[in-house]
């Protein structure tokens, strides 16, 4: 059995995620509206999967002991990727997004990793608004392109 992670009442962290979060991030995920959900990279397998390969880049934001805010990231050795960057809608505006960002960076940085990316809808407003705000590039000298290698992964969107 998994060890229970012990929180404080009170307490006010960005930490790496584990898969000991799960459950608590997964909720966090079904919050956010609009959010895609993968029907098979999303389950507990499919985290539990990449948090294996990367360990330590994921994150989480606690605040009186529970989970508002999540990342994942990884790596593949070259590039990193930041998927399903959330803030609970109730704890926005305070700088968390900001905070886990910087902690994914750093953690990549300790790998050697030089660049980081991100996919966002064109139709995001709150998301574009805020990577424009974070400084990141918006790339439109390129088309995004992909291939599924398994058509039951399907996104199931968030109302
Ligand atoms: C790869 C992806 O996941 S892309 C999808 C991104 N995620 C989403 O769209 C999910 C829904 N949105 C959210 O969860 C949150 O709004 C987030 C994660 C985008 C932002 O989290 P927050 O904790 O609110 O952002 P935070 O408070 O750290 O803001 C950082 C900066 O962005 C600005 N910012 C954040 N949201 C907005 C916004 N909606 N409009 C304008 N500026 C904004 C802040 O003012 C701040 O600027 P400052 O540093 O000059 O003060």
């Amino acid at each position: 059995m998994l060890p229970l992670i012990k929180r404080k009442v009170g307490e006010t962290m960005v930490r790496t995620m584990t898969i000991d979060d799960y459950d608590e991030v997964y909720a966090l995920w079904m919050s956010i509206h609009g959010f895609g959900i993968r029907s098979i990279d999303d389950t507990k397998e499919g985290v539990e999967m990449f948090l294996k390969r990367n360990p330590t880049t994921s994150a989480v934001d606690v605040e009186d002991g529970k989970i508002v805010g999540a990342i994942l990231c990884g790596h593949d050795g070259r590039r990193a990727c930041l998927y399903h960057v959330c803030v609970s809608e109730k704890y926005r505006m305070h700088g968390i997004g900001k905070k886990m960002v910087e902690f994914c960076c750093e953690q990549l940085k300790k790998e050697k990793i030089n660049k980081v990316c991100l996919n966002a809808f064109v139709t995001n407003t709150v998301g574009n608004k805020f990577w424009q705000k974070m400084g990141w590039t918006l790339r439109t000298d390129l088309n995004y392109y992909d291939f599924a290698l398994n058509e039951d992964n399907l996104t199931i969107f968030n109302k």
